[in-house]
């Protein structure tokens, strides 16, 4: 009893930090220069971008839907997977999240981040002329069929008939879990949680920080973070029903820290559900 209280204070709290998440300065602390710097090699957003769209392309995927838990503001970790779903749901707790996300697959204007360059670089992995990214900006905006609120602390984190009875085919998630858990025993319950939207045999692909303890999401908005390294993050898997495929980690430059938080690391997972 006195334990359920304790998590659900915990949540609590992770949640309330979230009340002042703030979409356009969290995309330029991240998904601007100097992390976001298509120029260099050493580059973290090159490393990412060839995971997924590795992990998405080399032939064991299938079905038609595929389901990206807590998308935030950002749009890259569809890019390589909308050319091989039908269907993409993108889902986040927060409504001005959601309302960022509309605003760019709406065409609307006033975007907080222009995505070409992501859009470019991911149609060069694909082997395509840099300005197809119109076309791949077009395909995103067909696929993407909803943007729904999620919950990863609820046992059944989106609503009852958002997903088909049978579950998604392929989730993706990027630096969600860790950042919304108070603990490791939080973020490994998040894990089940989205396991079960997710069908027998379906993939994951899990992005994460390795080392972080904490971020900033806007001007003194400081949000913990639940700091994992790859062995927490391998028996986390396990113990939700995965079997891992394969690890992948990046260890940030120095230049790449910038002061928005101490992230050492980051881990790139694609698992499969048992
Ligand atoms: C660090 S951001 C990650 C955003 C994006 N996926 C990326 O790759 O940058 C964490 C996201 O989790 C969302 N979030 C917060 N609490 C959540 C919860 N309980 N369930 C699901 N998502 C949550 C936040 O709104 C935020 O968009
Ligand atoms: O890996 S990043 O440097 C990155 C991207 C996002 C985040 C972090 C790091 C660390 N803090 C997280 C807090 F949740 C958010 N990167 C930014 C440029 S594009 C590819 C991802």
């Amino acid at each position: 009893m006195m334990e359920e209280k304790g998590r659900e204070n915990g949540v609590a709290a992770m949640k309330a930090c979230y009340r002042r998440f703030d979409p356009a300065a969290y995309l330029q602390y991240n998904y601007t220069p100097p992390r976001a710097d298509f120029t260099r090699k050493d580059s973290i957003v090159p490393w990412k971008l060839a995971c997924l769209h590795r992990a998405f392309t080399e032939g064991d995927m299938s079905g038609e839907l595929l389901v990206d838990i807590g998308s935030g503001p950002t749009l890259y970790q569809v890019m390589s997977g909308c050319e091989v779903f039908s269907k993409v749901l993108l889902t986040d707790f927060l409504e001005v999240n959601r309302q960022e996300l509309r605003r760019w697959l709406q065409d609307e204007g006033q975007c907080s981040l222009d995505w070409t360059p992501y859009l470019q670089h991911v149609c060069k992995l694909e082997g395509r002329r840099p300005s197809a990214w119109t076309e791949k900006a077009a395909k995103l905006r067909q696929v993407v069929a909803d943007i729904l609120p999620i919950d990863v602390h609820c046992s059944q984190p989106l609503a009852p008939d958002a997903l088909p009875s049978v579950g998604a085919d392929c989730l993706v998630s990027c630096f969600c879990l860790e950042s919304v858990s108070p603990d490791l025993a939080a973020f490994t319950r998040a894990l089940g949680h989205i396991g079960k939207l997710l069908r027998p045999g379906g993939h994951l692909m899990l992005i994460g920080a390795l080392g972080e303890s904490y971020y900033f999401a806007g001007p003194g908005v400081r949000i913990p973070v639940v700091p994992l390294n790859e062995a927490q993050v391998c028996t986390s898997l396990k113990e939700s029903g995965y079997t891992l495929i394969r690890l992948e980690v990046y260890t940030l430059t120095q230049d790449m820290r910038v002061g928005v938080d101490d992230v050492t690391g980051v881990f790139f997972v694609k698992a499969k559900k048992d």
